[in-house]
């Protein structure tokens, strides 16, 4: 078990292809990370400079407290000592289970006794006792990949890294083998650096979530963090299905460019606190909201499908225009004018062409000059140390571009 350090590590693919772009990260001793982000946005390159098959172009990587990546040094990964679960069940069809996953214990030199006495216990761990004699083409997907889980933690490595392990198998199998994974981690006090497309996926397992963009990290935080306190609109629209309004803000609250949509300035979260547990609008908000008024007439506001309530009104002004079934209430699109809005909210079940009203519970508050690639601690905050005693999210409010340096 080891914790993981990169220090402002970039990486230039030989065409030129930026990977990674000045990542700073630190992944504490047990702790399970999964990395989010678009396609392209350098998730598998992170990863892959971590087990040390690509090579960084600057920075430095630590597993524990060796350097084993550095400019001009690179450790191979087979001495890193790591576990690689990989999306495609990397299970050679051509040896046992058993063989398969003795395979880096051989590797290492370990005892014909003890090597069968480990594989034993891996695959009781991974819920396929007695199973060496098994041909893998016997075995289904989810059992195979188990079976690359138990050769991936043989070895008991000191970092387990999986690359969308889960994400070929079926539900309700990959629900199953999610929470089998999970427990399984823990018990073993692993430290997980995990891939995924699948935002529930990631929100549901890790302790921390990295969401990447451009090769970049736009935010590190626990689940509750990403919902609650996105630090840019990118990150809103990515993790929650966000929709970001452009508008202007006064001290009543906001309003949208060109709509009658309007929030009111107890409605909206510009404060690090937590609104889950205070409700938007609490003084550091308030505080928050009147500063941002006087100093950033142009805002962005993201509205979570969450926190959009639709009301059926026969004189209301928008229109259901798409209504999916869920298990607590029906995913909706509303059209209103030219906008359109997503809601999940409450137990509404509502048909296509319904009239309704919208009302927004909540929304999160940005300066339209918000960098998505913003560091915290910016120039803003910076310049203006109140907005940080006040609590406003790091990296959330930047200079607008009307105040001068
Ligand atoms: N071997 C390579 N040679 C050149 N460019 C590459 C190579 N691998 C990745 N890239 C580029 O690096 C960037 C990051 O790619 P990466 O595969 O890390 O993204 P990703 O987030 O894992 O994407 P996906 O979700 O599609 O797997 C992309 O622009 C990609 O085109």
């Amino acid at each position: 078990m080891s914790s993981v350090t990169l220090d402002s590590v970039s990486l230039a693919y030989p065409g030129g292809q930026l990977g990674l772009a000045d990542v700073d990260l630190t992944i504490a001793d047990g702790e399970f990370i999964a990395l989010v982000g678009p396609s392209g946005s350098g998730k598998t390159t992170l990863l892959r400079t971590v087990a040390g098959f690509v090579a960084p172009t600057a920075g430095r990587v630590r597993i524990g407290d060796a350097v084993v990546s550095e400019p001009g040094r690179s450790v191979e990964p087979e001495r890193r000592g790591l576990g690689m679960v990989f999306q495609q069940h990397a299970v050679w069809p051509h040896w046992n289970v058993g063989r398969n996953i003795a395979y880096p214990l051989r590797r290492a030199g370990v005892a014909r006794a003890e090597r069968a006495r480990r594989v034993a216990e891996a695959l009781e761990l991974v819920g396929l006792p007695g199973a060496e004699r098994r041909d893998p083409a016997t075995l289904s997907g989810g059992q195979r990949q188990r079976v690359a889980i138990a050769r991936a933690i043989v070895a008991r490595p000191r970092v387990l890294l999986l690359d969308e392990a889960l994400s070929a198998l079926d539900e309700p199998l990959r629900d199953r083998l999610r929470l089998e994974l999970r427990a399984l981690t823990r018990s073993l006090g692993l430290t997980v650096l995990h891939v995924t497309h699948d935002r529930s996926e990631a929100l549901a397992l890790a302790d921390r979530v990295v969401v990447l963009d451009g090769g970049r990290v736009q935010q590190v935080g626990a689940p509750a963090d990403l919902l609650d306190r996105p630090a840019s609109p990118f990150v809103a629209r990515f993790i929650s299905d966000a929709t970001v309004l452009p508008g202007r803000l006064d001290r009543a609250g906001f309003h949208a460019d060109g709509h009658p949509i309007s929030i009111a300035a107890d409605r909206l979260s510009a404060s690090g606190h937590d609104p889950a547990r205070t409700g938007a609008g609490g003084p550091a908000d308030r505080a928050a909201v009147d500063l941002l008024a006087e100093m950033a007439d142009e805002v962005d506001v993201a509205v979570q499908p969450e926190h959009v309530r639709v009301v059926p009104d026969p004189m209301g002004p928008a229109t259901v225009t798409s209504s999916f079934f869920g298990r607590g209430g029906d995913e909706l699109v509303v059209r209103w004018g030219d906008l359109q809005l997503r809601s999940r909210m409450g137990s509404l079940r509502c048909a296509v062409g319904t009239r309704v009203r919208v009302e927004i519970e909540r929304a999160a508050l940005f300066s339209s000059a918000t960098d998505r690639t913003a560091a915290p601690g910016d120039a803003l905050s910076a310049r203006l140390p109140c907005v940080s005693q006040l609590g406003v999210r790091s990296g959330a409010v930047r200079r607008p571009a009307s105040v001068g340096a």
